[in-house]
């Protein structure tokens, strides 16, 4: 029988039987966007969410009304711009998603969308910083490279930032990268994993292939695969001519994201994401955070591993990566003044 938990297991990539006492509070902010109704939609079929919070300046109550109906046993509750609501949506929560935002069009960087979303981010993070302090927050809203500084510093000016919480999704970034080697080499890509590190956007985005089961792809398949994986998000929004950026793929990795983290938050080990972390890798080179494989524990980031060994072609790509992020990174200071304020937990 095809039932909504069968569905989640099929999506997932590992069946995990679910204890009773794995219920979580996950809460949504933009549910009612092109991410975030099938990311919303994705976690009520998650046997470990138990609460669904879904927030939207628009559409909030609506999305959740139509999603309450699927029968799994989470209870899904919407809320509208009102600050309480906010507050409300919130409370509680130990995961909470921001796909809040506006999507690129064609023609533009994700460094276009700066304008409009950094202050958006920001705001919401205050609030998260206010009523969900202890959360895991997973930002997707774009640019990314600027929005989880941007969120960090906010979370540092109301004494509340444990870096070990605060996530930039890059997890796209990853599917993405199995899926087209896949097409090259003519395999599943469920067999298929590429670490890819530096930033969501362009040339900051660097998959490490020489770490793949495929190191010896080079010469001009290298990279016109390099470049795709790169300029993924790119492809999709010349398809959509101008209605949008990725969603239902965005959808698919931000669900992703969030279960390794319940799962890991549950005692489950050995769980590896890449994700936009605060971290020591590339400090020195003005990049205080930086995407790679991070293994997630009960507090989120258990471990950022080192990079390892890669090409003369890979240390190439990070060079050029390192320059674009500084400059992403900084640009967030100057919404959100760099507090250098001590970390509460350092990692
Ligand atoms: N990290 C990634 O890999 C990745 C992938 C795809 C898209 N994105 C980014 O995600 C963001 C959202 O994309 P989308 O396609 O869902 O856009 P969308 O326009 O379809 O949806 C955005 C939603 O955010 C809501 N919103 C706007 N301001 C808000 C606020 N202050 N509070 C709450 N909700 C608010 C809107 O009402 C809308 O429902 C974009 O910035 C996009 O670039 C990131
Ligand atoms: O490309 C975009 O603007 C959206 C997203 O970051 C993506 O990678 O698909």
């Amino acid at each position: 029988m095809f039932t909504a938990r069968s569905a989640f297991s099929a999506i997932g990539r590992r069946a995990f039987s679910v204890s009773a006492q794995q219920n979580s509070k996950v809460t949504v902010l933009g549910a009612a966007g092109g991410i975030g109704q099938p990311l919303s939609l994705l976690l009520k079929l998650n046997p470990r969410v138990s609460e669904l919070a879904l927030y939207d300046i628009r559409g909030g109550p609506g999305v959740a009304a139509d999603i309450s109906h699927v029968n799994t046993k989470s209870k899904v509750t919407g809320y509208d711009a009102v600050p309480e609501q906010l507050k409300a949506a919130l409370e509680g929560a130990d995961i909470v998603l921001i796909p809040a935002g506006v999507p690129r069009k064609p023609g533009m960087t994700r460094d276009d969308l700066f304008k409009t979303n950094a202050s958006i981010v920001r705001d919401l993070a205050k609030a998260a910083a206010n009523h969900a302090p202890n959360a895991k927050l997973l930002i997707i809203s774009n640019p990314v490279n600027s929005t989880v500084p941007i969120t960090a510093e906010v979370f540092k000016s109301k004494g509340v930032y444990n870096p070990k919480r605060l996530f930039g999704v890059t997890t796209l970034d990853v599917v993405r990268a199995s899926k087209f080697i896949s097409e090259i080499q003519g395999t599943d890509p469920a067999n298929e994993e590429v670490t890819v590190i530096g930033g969501h956007s362009g040339v900051t985005i660097v998959p490490l292939l020489s770490q793949s089961n495929h190191p010896s792809i080079d010469g001009e398949t290298r990279e016109a695969l390099v470049k795709r994986i790169q300029f993924g998000g790119d492809e999709v929004v010349e398809a959509k001519g101008g209605a949008g950026s990725a969603t239902l793929s965005m959808a698919f990795a931000g669900s992703r994201m969030a279960d390794s983290l319940l799962r890991a938050s549950y005692g489950e080990t050995g769980i590896f994401e890449p994700a936009f972390v605060q971290s020591p890798l590339y400090k020195d080179d003005g990049c205080e955070f930086f995407s790679s494989r991070i293994e997630l524990g009960p507090e989120g980031v258990k471990e950022i591993h080192p990079v390892g060994k890669v090409s003369k072609y890979e240390e190439g790509l990070i060079a050029t990566a390192l320059k674009d992020l500084a400059t992403n990174i900084k640009k967030a200071w100057h919404l959100v003044p760099h507090s250098f304020m001590p970390l509460l937990t350092p990692i």
